[in-house]
């Protein structure tokens, strides 16, 4: 039997005071901090080997192995660990405490997706491609910013 698509909802998340945690210490993980960052400084990174990039940055991170005790502390997860069997008891661990996965380039194991943001003061324009090609996300939200960057640009000369 084919395996039915996913089907996922865009959404704004209040992340108000609610901690996030990224599993990884690599730089897939820092890629993932970077992005986080633009909207929130309430992220912390747990790995056995955390490379320097992301201990310079600012963040709280824990330099040890991932046990799901942790969990409960969090409102969303993502995963930067390729190991598929890790992957798959933490899978299981998130379900159990009900907190929302991502898990890294792997949209079969994600419960939420991330979209391609630009951000500019309040406004957020989010590009996803629900989960099925993320260069096409990329392509747009670019092209997105252009035109968002023009309009300001015009917006500017008109005014002066
Ligand atoms: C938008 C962004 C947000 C973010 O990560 O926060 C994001 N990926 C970004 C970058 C990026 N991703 C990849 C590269 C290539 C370089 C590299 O390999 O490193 C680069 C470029 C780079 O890193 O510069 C490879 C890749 N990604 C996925 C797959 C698997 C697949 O497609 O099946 C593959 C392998 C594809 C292949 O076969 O080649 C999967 C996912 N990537 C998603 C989001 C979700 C879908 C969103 C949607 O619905 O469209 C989803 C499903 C899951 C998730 O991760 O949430 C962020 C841009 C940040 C920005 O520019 O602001
Ligand atoms: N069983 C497998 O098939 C398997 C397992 C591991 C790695 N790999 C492959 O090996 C390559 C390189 O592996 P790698 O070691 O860079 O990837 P990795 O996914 O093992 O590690 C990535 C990051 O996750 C962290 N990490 C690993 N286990 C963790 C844990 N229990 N808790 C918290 N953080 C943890 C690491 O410290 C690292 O920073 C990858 O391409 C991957 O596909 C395959």
């Amino acid at each position: 039997m084919s395996k039915q698509k996913k089907q996922f909802l865009p959404i704004a998340l209040d992340i108000t005071d609610k901690k996030i945690l990224i599993i990884g210490g690599d730089e897939d993980a820092y890629k993932k901090l970077k992005i986080l960052q633009r909207s929130t400084n309430l992220i912390e990174v747990i790995a056995p080997q955390i490379i320097s990039w992301i201990k310079n940055s600012g963040v709280v991170y824990h330099e040890k192995q991932y046990s799901k005790e942790v969990l409960k502390d969090y409102f969303l997860i993502y995963s930067c660990v390729e190991d598929p069997a890790f992957v798959r008891q933490l899978m299981r661990d998130t379900k159990e405490a009900g907190v929302l996965l991502n898990v890294h380039d792997q949209p079969d194991f994600c419960e939420f997706v991330s979209p391609a943001i630009y951000k500019h003061s309040n406004i957020s324009v989010a590009v996803s491609s629900n989960g099925e090609d993320v260069y096409e996300s990329i392509r747009m939200r670019n092209q997105l910013k252009d035109y968002f960057e023009n309009y300001q640009l015009q917006k500017q000369l008109i005014a002066n």
